[in-house]
């Protein structure tokens, strides 16, 4: 395949291919597949990830804001409501079964937490309306990706199955695919930019995900 023929978002993943390929292999992701992620690492995962879903939430807002139209606001108004529903509902229903309280909860996020959450939201707060969908294709498609392989393993916590299996969906992968087609349809000038945007959501996540690792709640 020729260059221009290779989809942009193709191009942009395969220029941050070990950052792509640190993701895949993360500790994390091959605990979780080889069933051996432990219930403190989970929970304490838990927690830093449900705060994650409020930030996407504000990061899909300044999207919305930047969006060049109605047919991209609709789509994105629909992203919000599953956050703000499905994902939050989930957050709320796990923590009750685990019993993570509130004041558990409230504990001091790690560096690599907040440097996270500062940083995709400062790309989505300053860059344009295609940064904001290149930092959550980043995130997305490397979640559907590896959750999609995960999906096939045997997870024996039920909440972390449902986790995974979430990620694995049609309707998560649809959504992954929405965002793709928007980086696709960018003047290849551009290409640089997204690029780096997306290099640097993967960086930033590698380093969130190994903090449940290191500290357990
Ligand atoms: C740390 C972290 N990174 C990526 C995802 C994947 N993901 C699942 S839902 C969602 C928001 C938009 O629906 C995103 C980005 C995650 N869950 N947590």
């Amino acid at each position: 395949m020729t260059q221009s023929k290779t989809p942009l978002s193709e191009r942009i993943r395969v220029a941050s291919q070990p950052a792509w390929d640190g993701m895949q292999e993360h500790p994390f992701v091959t605990a979780i597949e080889a069933d051996r992620l432990s219930d403190a690492e989970f929970r304490a995962y838990l927690i830093y990830e449900c705060d994650f879903v409020e930030t996407a939430m504000l990061i899909f807002g300044h999207m919305l804001v930047k969006a060049p139209g109605l047919e991209e606001r609709r789509w994105l108004a629909g992203v919000l409501q599953a956050l703000a529903v499905e994902q939050i509902g989930y957050f709320e229903t796990t923590f009750a079964k685990l019993g993570i309280t509130t004041e558990v909860r409230a504990k001091a996020m790690p560096p690599s937490v907040l440097a996270f959450r500062d940083g995709m939201l400062k790309i989505a707060a300053e860059g344009n309306y295609l940064d904001g969908v290149a930092i959550m294709l980043a995130a997305e498609w490397m979640y559907a990706t590896w959750c999609s392989r995960a999906a096939k393993c045997t997870i024996s916590n039920p909440v972390l199955k449902r986790w995974v299996d979430l990620h694995a969906e049609p309707e998560f992968l649809a959504q992954a695919d929405w965002l793709r087609r928007q980086i696709d349809s960018a003047t290849p000038a551009l290409e640089p930019q997204l690029a780096a945007s997306f290099r640097h959501a993967l960086e930033l996540e590698i380093d969130f995900h190994t903090a449940p690792l290191e500290r357990t709640a």
